[in-house]
């Protein structure tokens, strides 16, 4: 797949935290690209630098050395997606929350109406726009967040870890906007532990005690081995998604795929030829 110019460059980055001088740099020498309308996954352990990396993309902290530069002439650039919805609920009501952040950047009222609008329809939540906040599940908080995030109109959203607090519905619905907002055009920076969670993005970056362990396909990520036939992903310790662990069963018995799958769709794909 061919993605546009290069919308984010990070060269030689390195961050520390001026209150741990003596402990190893969080982040050290990170070399990194995201294109214009690319999906890229950030995958790694607790502590391996997640969150750090999101700051640094999203220009809420500067890095200690190293470069950064942003091909980005839209205001704002990026919108974050946090973990936990509540940190982003401003607003009494759906409708006001959604126009806040608008209100903020001085966009005059139709088009704050028209805005708000059509990202609560986005996510689904228009029905809900005079709701009061307090009354939303969590799964819903979220989509709301997403919706205020989508009334700015960035040319990038980057989730961070913004589906581990949901049930696996809440889960699903927002990996489904996410995926309509790709469609669109948007690029999609989606930090996660879940595995299963890197199957939608066109590429992954693992991170590991704050070093880029890998840089590459999901494919690859999930099925090419080192000689000790561990993949990538079986390196940082994480157990492959069902839909790989099943794949790499079949072909253990024999079973000649003619691809390898990543999403369990694929795999229903590729498995009914035989059948
Ligand atoms: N304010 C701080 N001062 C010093 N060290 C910090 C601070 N905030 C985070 N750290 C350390 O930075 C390291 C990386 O943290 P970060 O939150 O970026 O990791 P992460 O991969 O996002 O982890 P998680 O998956 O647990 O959210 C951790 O070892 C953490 O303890």
């Amino acid at each position: 797949m061919n993605f546009g110019e290069h919308l984010i460059k990070l060269e030689h980055v390195s961050f520390a935290y001026a209150s741990a001088e003596k402990a190893p740099a969080i982040l050290q020498d990170v070399n990194l690209t995201i294109r214009r309308g690319e999906w890229v996954a950030i995958a790694g352990t607790n502590g391996s630098g997640k969150s750090t990396l999101a700051k640094l993309i999203a220009m809420l902290t500067p890095a200690t050395s190293g470069e950064l530069s942003f091909n980005i002439p839209e205001q704002p650039p990026i919108q974050l997606v946090f973990q936990n919805p509540d940190t982003q609920v401003i607003g009494e009501t759906v409708y006001e929350d959604v126009c806040f952040g608008m209100e903020n950047y001085g966009i005059a009222e139709p088009e704050i109406h028209l805005r708000a609008q059509t990202a609560l329809q986005k996510v689904g939540l228009e029905a809900l726009a005079d709701r009061p906040v307090a009354e939303l599940s969590g799964g819903q908080k979220q989509l709301l967040a997403i919706a205020s995030c989508l009334c700015m109109n960035p040319p990038a959203l980057l989730f961070d870890e913004a589906t581990s607090m949901l049930d696996p519905r809440s889960r699903h619905n927002i990996i489904q906007v996410a995926q309509e907002l790709h469609r669109e055009g948007k690029t999609i920076i989606w930090i996660t532990q879940w595995m299963d969670e890197l199957a939608w993005a066109e590429r992954v970056v693992a991170l590991d005690q704050g070093k880029v362990a890998y840089n590459g396909s999901t494919l690859d990520f999930f099925y090419q081995t080192d000689e000790h036939n561990q993949s990538f992903c079986d390196r940082l310790g994480f157990a492959p998604p069902y839909t790989v662990q099943v794949a790499l069963s079949l072909v253990n018995k024999g079973f000649k795929l003619d691809s390898l799958p990543v999403t369990p769709a694929e795999l229903g794909k590729i498995v009914s030829v035989h059948l």
